[in-house]
């Protein structure tokens, strides 16, 4: 017996139009059950590569598949009412003169009674009993949204492909609505492909986030990896702002004010960017008896200068002149923590939090020999 096909797999998958390829290579392979987050900014082509697996467009090259069966390739491109996949887009589009029963089973072909059936079981699950016979103005935007996953997962789709779904709701409703339609989605084991432009959506909905840029996936990843091993600098500074340092790298380290840093896989000369999140900053007092102490998980502290300190919600941002190179540095910390311009405090790294990159002009990168060779201590 062969092993269990991906529910959707998207291979070596392109699409050109007017000679701009705006889908480049894309491969992704999603299994039963998973929620999978396709996350890029605006234009990177994120809807168009949903489009080509719903089959509302064909790729230009490469294979879709689903449950192992080609759907699409170069030549062929199966409609997506032959596909079982359900669609769900930003304005859900539900059907004003059908009741929400109406919409519901509007793709259901099954016996009545099963029918009604399986309308009741979704309005349980989506909160909604006693709405069958409400009209869709009747609702609010958080029951529309409700009602259009209902219709979409109506069907038992093998695959259920989201283009933005909750952009319509306000803020605090889209919390709570992603929350329920998360463990909606999880009850029905649905395949479920997201696309999203939100990084803090993608972070509380996917099992995988894919990263998009260009028309490319540029890493694939569980949320948590995703975070902590960005693949480079914009893949960093796209879930949250980011410190940069720059700096080049002398016998395959480079210097900063927080100490040194291997940089593995780079040669001398090379610039290089360290980057790190302002979460991951830890602030101490100016003391009588020196600098706080150097440690392995911390490297060394470095001095800077209150520059501004604001609260902002449930914490605060605090941004600081660094003595040595006069860079600025921005920390958070949780709470309130309002220093007055000019206070001196001693700043040091979560180095396990800090990624070495060169940069992106960079022509002198690697060469096997540094990679292989074992790296100094820092
Ligand atoms: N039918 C089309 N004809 C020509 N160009 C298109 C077509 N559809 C999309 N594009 C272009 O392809 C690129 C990717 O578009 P796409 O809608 O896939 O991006 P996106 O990442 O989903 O963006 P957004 O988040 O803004 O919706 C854009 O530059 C867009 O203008």
């Amino acid at each position: 017996m062969g092993l269990t096909p991906p529910r959707l797999e998207l291979e070596h998958v392109s699409r050109v139009y007017d000679g701009q390829r705006v889908v480049d290579d894309v491969s992704l392979s999603l299994a039963p059950g998973q929620v999978t987050c396709l996350l890029g900014p605006s234009g990177c082509g994120k809807s168009t590569t949903l489009r080509i697996a719903a089959g509302v467009e064909g790729p230009s090259s490469g294979v879709v598949r689903i449950d192992g069966q080609v759907v699409a390739d170069g030549t062929l491109t199966l409609p997506p009412e032959q596909r079982n996949v359900g669609l769900m887009f930003q304005d859900f589009a539900l059907f004003p003169h059908l009741d929400v029963a109406g919409n519901i089973a509007f793709g259901l072909s099954v016996p009545k009674a099963e029918k009604a059936a399986r309308v009741r079981d979704l309005l349980t699950r989506v909160g909604l009993t006693g709405y069958e016979r409400k009209y869709p103005h009747q609702l609010s935007g958080g029951e529309q949204q409700r009602v259009a996953l209902a219709r979409a997962l109506a069907p038992r789709p093998r695959v259920l492909l989201m283009d933005e779904p909750f952009s319509g709701l306000d803020n605090r409703l889209r919390d709570d609505v992603r929350d329920a339609t998360l463990d909606i989605l999880k009850e029905e084991g649905t395949a479920v492909l997201l696309v999203t432009h939100e990084p803090e959506e993608a972070m509380r909905m996917a099992d995988q986030i894919a990263l998009m840029r260009a028309g490319r996936i540029v890493q694939v990843g569980a949320p948590y990896n995703i975070y902590n091993t960005p693949v480079d600098k914009d893949a960093a500074g796209f879930f949250s702002d980011i410190n940069v340092l720059h700096s080049s790298v002398k016998d395959r380290q480079a210097s900063t004010p927080f100490g040194r840093f291997l940089t593995p896989g780079l040669v001398d000369d090379a610039d290089v960017e360290i980057i790190f999140r302002p979460q991951h900053l830890h602030l101490d007092f100016d003391r009588k008896d020196g600098p706080p102490r150097e440690t392995p998980e911390r490297g060394s502290p470095a001095r800077g200068h209150v520059l501004r300190a604001r609260f902002i919600g449930n914490q605060s941002l605090v941004e600081f002149e660094m003595e040595q190179d006069r860079s600025v540095i921005r920390a958070t910390i949780p709470g309130v923590f309002l220093p007055p311009k000019g206070t001196p405090l001693w700043l040091s790294l979560r180095r396990d939090r800090c990624f070495v990159f060169p940069c992106a002009h960079q022509t002198k990168v690697s060469s096997p020999f540094e990679r292989d060779y074992p790296p100094h201590s820092a």
